[in-house]
């Protein structure tokens, strides 16, 4: 009674002022509130564990207020895993499963391992549509472009298979790869150690990023476009602000610098085709030839043609296979290399890594790749690395009804439904810390976690036993990456050619605005899904030519 005078005492146009606020907070909090009752509901499904039989269960929707945005803002935190550990510091993750509403669209979140197995199993999951998405809102492909590429998606594979994963042809990427990066480090050698100090992992991206392109694509293209790099490392970073659709005055001059990669690209392409007399050297021909570079790009190359892609649209694919082949490998050569130098760490892994790659290195001073990828400490540091910092959202969606476990028995089963959205984040499988604390805390970088030392012989060896559905940065299954070969070939060859050419003697480490901080670069600002994590700072270094 008394609450409803305060309310006839309050005048008219205040009232029509503040009735919407009013209203709005009513609607928002029924929203929080249904889907916090409706949460409840299906968490009871939970409790009791399957005594005998199978039992179905719906995913939780994990509870939000507003509606069609769901939990996108929460989800869209720019922070690498903060979204994850807010979510799970009160949601069980004994579910296994639970459901977000992103940007409108109900995605079921996968984070069980024998539910993560299961699906990269299966058959009937595709990326289509999400693939789609990318194409049309990342890309800005127009839909009758997308068709085109559809339509001719079994040459993609084709091509990915004959020229990318194939043993001997990855042989020649990483050997056209050490070849490129010897030259750059050769010149490395005359001019980078008269500087005083460099920032570690800025130098290193620009060299492992000119090798690799220049590998895939020709020498031709960082002639035409000397900046890539730069725009390329932007684009990487707004990549993922693209895919969910920020506002226009959220996304800075990201559409200009996207753009202009689009302009060079093609620019690049033309004139390629130009000097190559209109059509690329036969990808059966020369290994690597210096205008379209290696068999997998004269390839593609060709097959934009046959299925009528526009020259527009090559360029968007170009941007693409630089993602495959620059956003993940380099950052995570570049924490290899920073976790080695650490002043901090242990210092007898860098001499045990030291000795690795001596065995790997050949009297005439080349590697020996098959030596080096199967070193056993080496391949541990590296599978360390790639556990603590790729972050990638493996997304499948259903092109019929998939019943999946939940648990390790089997005995709790989840249904979706033709048509619904999956996410596998990596990031949960990396950080879980029940399967990660044996040896060390899971959110430390640990180089012999996957490493075990025979204590009469004193031989060691790698293993990954046990991580399977915890731990997969390539995904998994019929669209697992095709570049994963070519990936430790590259990442682990430029380790060894740096660490073997050059020492480095430690300065400090600089914060992301390169003033001096006090610890061990953390990562850059990131959505979650946005793959090769990179660091928020640097170590500066002098480098010096190491005497042999
Ligand atoms: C550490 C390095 C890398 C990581 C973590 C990584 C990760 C991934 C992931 C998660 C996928 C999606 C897989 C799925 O949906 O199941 C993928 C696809 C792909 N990756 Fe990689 N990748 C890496 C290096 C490379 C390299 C060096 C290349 C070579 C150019 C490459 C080329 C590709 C291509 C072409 C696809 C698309 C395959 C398809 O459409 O079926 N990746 N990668």
């Amino acid at each position: 009674m008394e609450g409803l005078e305060i309310v006839r005492n309050v005048p008219k146009g205040v009232l029509y002022a503040i009735a919407p606020f009013v209203v709005v907070a009513t609607l928002l909090s029924a929203v929080r509130l249904y889907t916090t009752w409706s949460y409840y509901q299906t968490m009871r499904q939970f409790i009791e564990s399957p005594q005998d039989g199978k039992k179905k269960v719906k995913p939780p929707q994990i509870p939000y207020s507003l509606p069609w945005l769901g939990n996108s803002l929460q989800f869209l935190d720019p922070k690498p895993g903060h979204y994850w550990s807010e979510l799970f510091a009160w949601h069980p993750r004994s579910t296994g499963v639970c459901t977000l509403l992103i940007g409108g669209k109900k995605t079921h979140i996968l984070f069980s391992p024998s539910a993560v197995q299961a699906l990269f199993k299966a058959k009937t999951p595709s990326r289509d549509v999400f693939e789609r998405e990318m194409f049309h809102h990342v890309f800005g492909m127009p839909d009758e472009q997308i068709h085109n590429f559809e339509a001719g998606k079994h040459s993609q594979h084709e091509m990915n298979s004959q020229y990318l994963t194939k043993h001997e042809r990855v042989n020649e990427l990483t050997s056209h790869f050490t070849r490129v990066l010897e030259e750059v480090l050769e010149k490395d050698a005359r001019e980078v150690v008269e500087l005083e100090g460099i920032g570690l992992y800025e130098w290193l991206r620009d060299r492992m990023f000119t090798a690799s392109t220049t590998a895939l694509m020709g020498e031709k293209l960082l002639q035409v476009y000397p900046t890539y790099c730069r725009d390329f490392y932007q684009f990487d970073k707004e990549f993922l602000s693209f895919f969910f659709q920020l506002p226009k005055f959220m996304m800075g001059d990201a559409l200009k610098n996207r753009d202009r990669i689009f302009d060079k690209l093609e620019e690049w392409s033309n004139e390629m085709h130009r000097l190559s007399g209109g059509s690329p050297v036969d990808p059966e021909g020369p290994a690597w030839e210096p205008l379209f570079g290696s068999r997998l790009n004269r390839a593609r190359q060709l097959d934009y043609k046959n299925i009528k892609l526009n020259s527009r649209t090559a360029a968007a694919l170009d941007l693409g296979i630089t993602f495959g082949l620059a956003s993940n490998v380099i950052p995570a050569t570049g924490w290899v290399l920073m976790h080695l130098l650490d002043p901090e760490a242990d210092p007898t892994i860098l001499a045990r890594v030291m000795e690795e790659l001596r065995q790997a290195e050949r009297c005439d001073g080349s590697l020996d790749i098959p030596t080096l990828v199967s070193q056993p400490l080496l391949q541990s540091v590296w599978t360390e690395t790639l556990r603590l910092y790729t972050d990638v959202l493996v997304t499948r969606n259903c092109t019929e009804d998939l019943t999946l476990p939940v648990d390790e028995d089997g005995k709790r089963l989840v249904t979706f439904r033709k048509g619904d959205n999956i996410f596998a984040p990596s990031w949960l499988g990396h950080h879980d810390a029940g399967a990660w604390s044996g040896k060390a805390p899971y959110e430390q970088f640990y180089a012999t976690r996957f490493y075990t030392e025979d204590p009469e012989t004193g031989r060691g060896t790698f293993s990954m036993s046990g991580t399977t559905g915890k731990f997969f940065p390539f995904g998994g299954g019929r669209t697992i990456c095709p570049g994963r070969v070519f990936a430790k070939q590259e990442g682990l060859g430029a380790l060894a050619m740096i660490l073997l050419c050059f020492d480095f003697e430690f300065k400090g480490f600089t914060g992301a605005d390169k003033t001096p901080v006090d610890t061990f670069p953390g990562l850059a600002r990131a959505f979650a899904g946005s793959g090769g994590l990179v660091p928020g700072g640097d170590i500066r270094v002098k480098v010096r030519r190491r005497q042999r």
